[in-house]
């Protein structure tokens, strides 16, 4: 089966709403240049929630082959809840991928699996496609427990998800070490849990849920490493986060040329 990949560009908290505009013209002047439309591709940008509405009448009006995303969404769906976000909201701004459980949410909120697997629902309940994130630290990679920590992610984050609903979404495979470090795993490592991943899925469900689901790797992905980890036959697309934030580079990223496999 043939997996379109999915290129997310996660800003974090970075660039306000004005700074976001003149990014995503870049990005798209960028990916025009280039007759990029989308098909081959998702090209999906993941801006803080205050950009969010920016960056959908701009993508919308402009026809731009980008989709958005949000970086996170209440489990709650209304109410007294002062900060969150919901996922109705959410889809209102027509939002499509809503990353749930990234590391960085992990460790400074406490999200435990879970709370992301519950994230997860609502964001499916809602009609979107979640982008959930597992991923092992520097002490349990070094300990080689890093496959079995993070198939016990998948287990806990997919609870109770049918196979329908585990076939239309995407799990990012971030190994916290990587991110923001500048060191990536290598192909081979990504490949190692990625491939574990789609296994642990077939024996939930089956081959095809398995065969759909779209796995990503993220951890300091550049546009110069980016076709050795995508020639890898489990990864599906990349989660990048420093390399967004400049719009050549992203855009290099999104228009990666396959090697020979
Ligand atoms: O969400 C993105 C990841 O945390 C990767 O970040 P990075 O590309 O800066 O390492």
């Amino acid at each position: 089966m043939t997996r379109k990949p999915i290129m997310a560009g996660n800003w974090k908290m970075n660039l306000d709403h004005v700074e976001a505009t003149g990014m995503v013209q870049k990005l798209a002047w960028t990916l025009a240049d280039k007759e990029f439309d989308g098909s081959t591709v998702d090209c999906v940008v993941v801006p803080p929630f205050t950009d969010l509405r920016t960056v959908q009448t701009l993508i919308d009006g402009e026809r731009m082959p980008i989709t958005l995303a949000a970086q996170d969404v209440s489990e709650h769906d209304s109410g007294a809840y002062t900060g969150e976000v919901s996922a109705a909201m959410l889809a209102k701004l027509r939002v499509k991928y809503v990353v749930v459980g990234h590391s960085e949410r992990r460790q400074f909120h406490a999200e435990t699996d879970e709370v992301v697997n519950t994230k997860a629902a609502k964001v499916l309940a809602a009609g979107m496609t979640p982008i959930i994130c597992v991923g092992e630290g520097l002490d349990i990679r070094k300990e080689g427990r890093h496959v079995e920590y993070t198939l016990n992610q998948v287990r806990g984050t997919l609870a109770g998800l049918t196979a329908e609903q585990v076939a239309s979404l995407v799990i990012a495979y971030e190994p916290v070490w990587a991110i923001g470090t500048g060191e990536v795993a290598t192909p081979e490592d990504a490949q190692e849990v990625c491939g574990a991943i789609r296994k642990e899925v077939a024996d939930l469900y089956d081959d095809a849920t398995a065969e759909a689901l779209r796995i990503q790797y993220g951890g300091s992905v550049k546009s110069g490493n980016v076709a050795q980890i995508m020639n890898k036959p489990d990864v599906d697309g990349a989660l990048v986060g420093g390399a967004s934030l400049q719009p050549e580079e992203f855009a290099a990223i999104v228009l990666y040329q396959k090697l020979p496999v």
